[in-house]
């Protein structure tokens, strides 16, 4: 049974300085099944981001309908934790007091708070550090306190937006492997926001990916990869590569890499009027 399923999503919105209406995700449809992992991937301003803010329920859809747990939503609620890019912790709150507070307002008994917090934090690998506050922290270390904060509330879908995106490159390896064990060991249901196709394909079960405005579904491609999932054996993987180069054929518009390329370099191809790529495809993530 699916925990989230979109239909028909289109979004606009009325730009605030034109007064014009920008049509930011134009018809949108996949679901998420219970305990899957799901990545959205495409060009620069294809309307991911706002796909996830109107399953977050911070923002209203136009048209269409989007459902987690087979309601609709309607406003943000724990029961769609998201996880951000910027850290948003509790600052004045110590590592061990962000998870708890998530706790708390979800009613669980004070008693329970605590052991409930710190298995968690043991999930995410910040034993040690409960009594830290998040200034106290590593970027990488902020990140994984993000995912254990929402991962307590025990969510019908975990939210995540370029969560990685602002961590350097190998502490985000880390993380990503990092992230693959704890879905492993939860198995949440996580719908992920992503411009990184390696990061997509090294952490999804199926990766959805849109074409640039007025975006629709290009494609809904499924990970042939075995778990559990580690950098240095998925990287030797020909089916990583090969699944890796087919998402970049389509983000770079359909036709074969190699093929495009070619005809930019013989300047048949005026790389101006091709679609916005921003995807760091098949890079060092
Ligand atoms: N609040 C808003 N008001 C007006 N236009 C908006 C608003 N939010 C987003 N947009 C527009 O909607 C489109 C989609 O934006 P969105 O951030 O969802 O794309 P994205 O695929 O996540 O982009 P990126 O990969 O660059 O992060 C863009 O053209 C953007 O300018």
């Amino acid at each position: 049974m699916s925990t989230l399923e979109i239909k028909n999503l289109h979004k606009e919105y009325v730009d605030a300085y034109t007064g014009e209406t920008v049509t930011a995700v134009g018809d949108v449809s996949f679901s998420v099944d219970r305990g899957e992992f799901v990545s959205i991937l495409g060009p620069s301003g294809c309307g991911k981001t706002t796909v996830l803010n109107v399953v977050a329920g911070f923002d209203k859809l136009t048209s269409g309908s989007v459902e987690v747990g087979g309601k609709p939503v309607t406003a943000p609620s724990p029961e769609r934790g998201v996880v951000f890019q910027s850290f948003a912790l509790f600052p004045w709150k110590t590592v061990l007091g962000n998870v708890a507070f998530g706790l708390r307002m979800r009613g669980v008994p004070r008693r329970e708070r605590e052991p409930v917090a710190r298995q968690y934090l043991e999930l995410v690998g910040l034993e040690g550090f409960e009594r830290k506050f998040p200034h106290e922290l590593s970027g990488g270390m902020q990140q994984r306190l993000g995912v254990a904060r929402v991962l307590a509330n025990e969510p019908e879908v975990m939210l995540m937006d370029e969560p990685f995106a602002s961590v350097d490159a190998q502490t985000r390896r880390k993380l990503q492997e990092d992230l693959t064990d704890i879905f492993q060991a939860k198995r949440p249901t996580v719908f992920f926001v992503t411009h990184d196709v390696d990061e997509a394909v090294f952490l999804s079960d199926r990766v959805v990916v849109l074409s640039s405005r007025p975006s629709t579904v290009a494609e809904i491609v499924t990970v042939p990869l075995e778990r559990p999932r580690n950098w240095r054996s998925v990287l030797e993987n020909p089916d990583f590569r090969h699944t890796v180069t087919h998402l970049t054929d389509l983000l770079a518009g359909g036709r074969a890499h190699g093929e495009e390329q070619a005809e930019r370099l013989s300047g048949r191809v005026d790389s101006s009027s091709e679609p916005p790529v921003r995807a760091d495809a098949g890079g060092e993530s």
